[in-house]
């Protein structure tokens, strides 16, 4: 079986704030971009063929270049995404092979460090004959829901509730037909897609690892755990001379910003 990856990778990262897209953003010298494409690549049980990335309007051609060392004997397309994110999933997919491809799994750039094992884990599921598959995580707060004047009306069971990451695995046919059918302001994942046409979603276990990059603290999580991860390979204990003194010496980076991009003076940019 040969999977093909699409990673949208077009958002603005309005909640992480700074004049950079999310996807572009440095940590440990590396895009998020990058860290997200090395870590597929990682995963060599998923057999990925195929890389197609959604990207700002106007980067498509900087963002091919800075890919290309990193997809190995893999295809690399790079497409404009769209104004939100199923719109940027759906312009990956169009330009997806249909030969040869039997599972596709969809990505998010701001998932840059979810583990091999969980990419593995959403594979062998599709593979096993699932039609959607999604990682999950326990939910830790206690969730409520909220009426509209900021009542709580309501506090689900916390046990039924989990946390969805991605990797989300498919079967092309049904990710296909769930984008045919359109997304509302409503859809945030693409499994929700799948949901609404009746087909059957099944989880599989994600990780603490794979948490997307939204807000600013979580680039301190996110140096904090390459941080780790470099210990960790180079032998020594996974928490040996951790505490704050053992913080990352690392300076947060952005790479340049993309021609086309709103205030370089071309008058490109990104709808939305
Ligand atoms: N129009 C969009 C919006 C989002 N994404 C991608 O979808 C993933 C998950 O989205 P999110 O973390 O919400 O990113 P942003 O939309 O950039 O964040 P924000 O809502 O804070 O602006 C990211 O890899 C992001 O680049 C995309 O490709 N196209
Ligand atoms: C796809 C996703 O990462 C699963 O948790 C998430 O729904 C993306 O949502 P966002 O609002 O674009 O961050």
């Amino acid at each position: 079986m040969s999977s093909a990856v699409v990673i949208p990778a077009a958002g603005l990262g309005l909640r992480l704030g700074g004049e950079t897209p999310k996807a572009f953003r440095e940590v440990g010298g590396d895009s998020l971009l990058v860290h997200a494409v090395r870590g597929l690549r990682a995963a060599s049980a998923a057999d990925l063929v195929c890389f197609v990335v959604a990207v700002p309007p106007g980067s498509e051609e900087t963002v091919g270049k800075e890919l290309a060392p990193y997809v190995g004997d893999a295809r690399l397309l790079v497409v404009a995404g769209g104004a939100e994110r199923p719109a940027s999933v759906r312009a990956a997919l169009d330009v997806v092979p249909v030969d040869g491809i039997d599972c596709i799994l969809v990505h998010d750039a701001a998932r840059a460090f979810v583990p091999a094992e969980v990419i593995e884990r959403v594979f062998a599921t599709v593979r096993a004959g699932a039609d959607a598959v999604v990682p999950v995580v326990p939910v830790t707060d206690t969730i409520k829901v909220v009426g509209p004047h900021g009542e709580v009306v309501d506090t689900p069971d916390r046990s039924t509730l989990v946390a969805v990451q991605t990797p989300q695995g498919f079967s092309p046919e049904v990710l296909r037909r769930a984008h045919a059918a359109g997304a509302d302001a409503a859809v945030t994942d693409d499994a929700m897609m799948c949901e609404r046409l009746g087909v059957t979603v099944q989880t599989v276990e994600g990780s603490p690892d794979a948490f997307k990059v939204t807000r600013p603290q979580d680039l301190v999580l996110a140096e904090a755990l390459l941080a780790r991860r470099e210990r960790e390979q180079l032998g020594g204990q996974p928490n040996a001379g951790t505490g704050p003194a053992a913080a990352p010496e690392r300076e947060e980076r952005v790479i340049g910003q993309p021609s086309g991009w709103p205030g370089d003076g071309s008058g490109g940019g990104q709808a939305g």
